[in-house]
């Protein structure tokens, strides 16, 4: 049988932004309006859309043998499947998506143990009523299927427990943030049995690599200057870098070229300093992957 990776690319929040992930780290995968089977431009990956809380469900089966999908759902649904790695993401930004636990702005709940009989509304369901049993704090807990912060505006409960990113949905509903409960970033899992097969987890790790090293270039940069010789000294003190910037000898001269990689943030500190220090030609560009 030929070698094919099943792989679950998790629909809704994430999709985009995975599919943009998968560009920067070299596949193109492409999805047509109605088709729950993305193409792929690897003839060794097949992908399926699968919603991320059922994508723990498939990957410990083996319906497919490895997919992504928020860490909050894996653990809701305490899916046995082996963690591969996890990726800062999440909808529009860079970071985490936090569950938290939401009420009225007008509300008098200072803290969840205000919350004893109260009626809550989520689509977590299993991690709230524990994180209320691990306190002690007696509530009804409510699934519900999306529109979430709405339900509280109604007064259809006293309180939610819903997931946030920028916090401009519970801002334009007038709601208040109590606590945070967790956070969650996507991870890859993959099933057990796949793992163990030495084709697939070598596919597998490929994919993780890549994705991790494009993760890893966002908003960092390379910097490339020439100096003279005796200013070396001077201007790799100034310059961060992941181990050490590196110094080349130019061809018969007393200059050299130094090159370093560092956040995006670090060039307008350091660059004004660089030229006081006696830099020239100095050279930003950008990076596609850090491995
Ligand atoms: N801004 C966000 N809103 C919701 N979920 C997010 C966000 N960013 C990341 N996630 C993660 O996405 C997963 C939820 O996916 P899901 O597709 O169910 O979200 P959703 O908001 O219900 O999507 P949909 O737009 O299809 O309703 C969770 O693992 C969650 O942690
Ligand atoms: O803090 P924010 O950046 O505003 O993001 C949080 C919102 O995003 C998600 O909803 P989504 O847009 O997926 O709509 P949905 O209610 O249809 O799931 C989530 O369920 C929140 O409602
Ligand atoms: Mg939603």
């Amino acid at each position: 049988m030929e070698n094919l990776l099943k792989l679950g690319v998790p629909k809704g929040s994430l999709e985009n932004a995975t599919v943009e992930l998968f560009k920067k780290a070299g596949w193109q995968i492409s999805i047509s309006s109605r088709s729950y089977f993305p193409g792929i431009d690897d003839k060794e990956i097949k992908c399926s859309l699968i919603r991320p809380q059922e994508m723990g469900k498939y990957v410990e089966r083996g319906t497919i043998d490895v997919g992504i999908a928020g860490r909050d759902w894996i653990r809701e649904n305490d899916s046995d499947v082996v963690e591969v790695c996890e990726m800062v993401y999440s909808k529009v930004s860079r970071r985490p998506a936090r569950w938290v636990l939401v009420v009225n702005g007008d509300s008098k709940i200072k803290g969840p143990e205000d919350l004893n009989g109260a009626t809550i509304s989520t689509e977590l369901v299993g991690f709230t009523k524990r994180y209320f049993a691990e306190r002690n704090i007696s509530v009804n807990v409510e699934f519900s299927w999306g529109a979430t912060e709405a339900k509280v505006v109604e007064g259809l409960c006293d309180a939610i427990v819903e997931v946030t990113e920028t916090g401009s949905t519970i801002k334009a509903n007038g709601l208040r943030i109590v606590t945070e409960l967790m956070e969650s970033v996507p991870v890859m899992v993959a099933n057990k049995a796949s793992w163990e097969d030495p084709w697939k987890r070598e596919k597998i790790q490929q994919i993780a690599t890549l994705l991790q090293s494009a993760l890893r270039a966002e908003g960092m940069v390379g910097l490339k200057m020439n100096a003279p010789q005796d200013k070396v000294a001077a201007i790799t003190a100034v310059i961060p870098s992941l181990k050490s910037p590196t110094v080349a000898n130019h061809y018969n001269s007393d200059w050299v070229s130094i090159e370093s990689i560092m956040p995006e943030q670090e060039v307008r500190r350091i660059v004004p300093e660089l030229i006081k220090l006696g830099a020239e030609g100095i050279v930003e560009y950008s990076l596609n992957k850090i491995i």
